[in-house]
């Protein structure tokens, strides 16, 4: 599949298991998105370009490779998406934070909007939208939206658990989009849940249910 990346590093697979496990609480929970999260980054981050440079070790000077300086930011989809922010920010610690509010309605499955604060050059921006279930995807694809909109061009989206439906809703309107994910389950069911999924993120994180 084209811009369908699943990243499937053992150490991300064993964590989404124990994730995806309905005995793991909301503390655990919440750990095991962040660590998976760090690691989705690492994989994700492989073609950040690398410019020639030159420091001075006690010894003498090194010819080093450094990242060119290229900015980003991240942009979490309220809630579940800040589960994953922690971990963004301890590998890309200068990356600047937006936030998008969107639910989705249970009975329409459409997404609704209802709050957006994004840095003021997110135009100039790498943005890598978080969110950690891409069910239907139309929270995804108004992410997008909303980006474009504001004038953003390089746009990735990381989730862990991705439908073919999701990756077929995002990429539909959005084909330049590259999606990171750990996993590409099996169909949503009537309620628009993934199977086998992990439930509601939102609600496992945060303890809402
Ligand atoms: O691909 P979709 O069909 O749009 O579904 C996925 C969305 O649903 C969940 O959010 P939810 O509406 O539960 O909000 P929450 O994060 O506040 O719990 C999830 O975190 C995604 O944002
Ligand atoms: O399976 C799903 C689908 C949407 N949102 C979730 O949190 N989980
Ligand atoms: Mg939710």
């Amino acid at each position: 599949m084209e811009n369908v990346f699943v990243l499937d590093h053992p150490l991300i697979q064993h964590k989404l298991a124990l994730i995806r496990d309905e005995n793991t609480g909301a503390k655990e929970f919440r750990e095991l998105v962040e660590e998976v999260a760090v690691l989705m980054a690492y994989e994700a981050t492989r073609n950040m370009p690398l410019e020639e440079s030159e420091v001075k070790t006690p010894i003498g000077p090194a010819k080093v490779r450094m990242l060119s300086g290229k900015k980003l930011g991240i942009v979490p989809i309220l809630r579940a998406g800040l589960g994953m922010v922690d971990g963004l920010l301890k590998l890309i610690p200068t990356a600047k934070v937006g936030h998008i509010g969107l639910y989705r309605d249970p009975e329409t499955l459409l997404p609704v909007e209802y709050y957006c604060k994004l840095p003021s050059d997110v135009s100039e921006r790498e943005l890598i939208i978080l969110d950690p279930m891409l069910a239907t995807g139309g929270s995804a694809a108004k992410a997008v939206e909303i980006l474009k909109e504001k004038g953003a061009t390089n746009i990735k989206l990381m989730c862990l658990i991705a439908a073919p439906e999701g990756i077929h809703g995002v990429h539909k309107d959005h084909p330049d989009v590259q999606i990171y994910t750990a996993a590409i389950d099996e169909k949503l069911n009537s309620h628009g849940y993934i199977v086998p999924g992990l439930g509601d993120a939102g609600d496992r994180l945060f303890g809402t249910k």
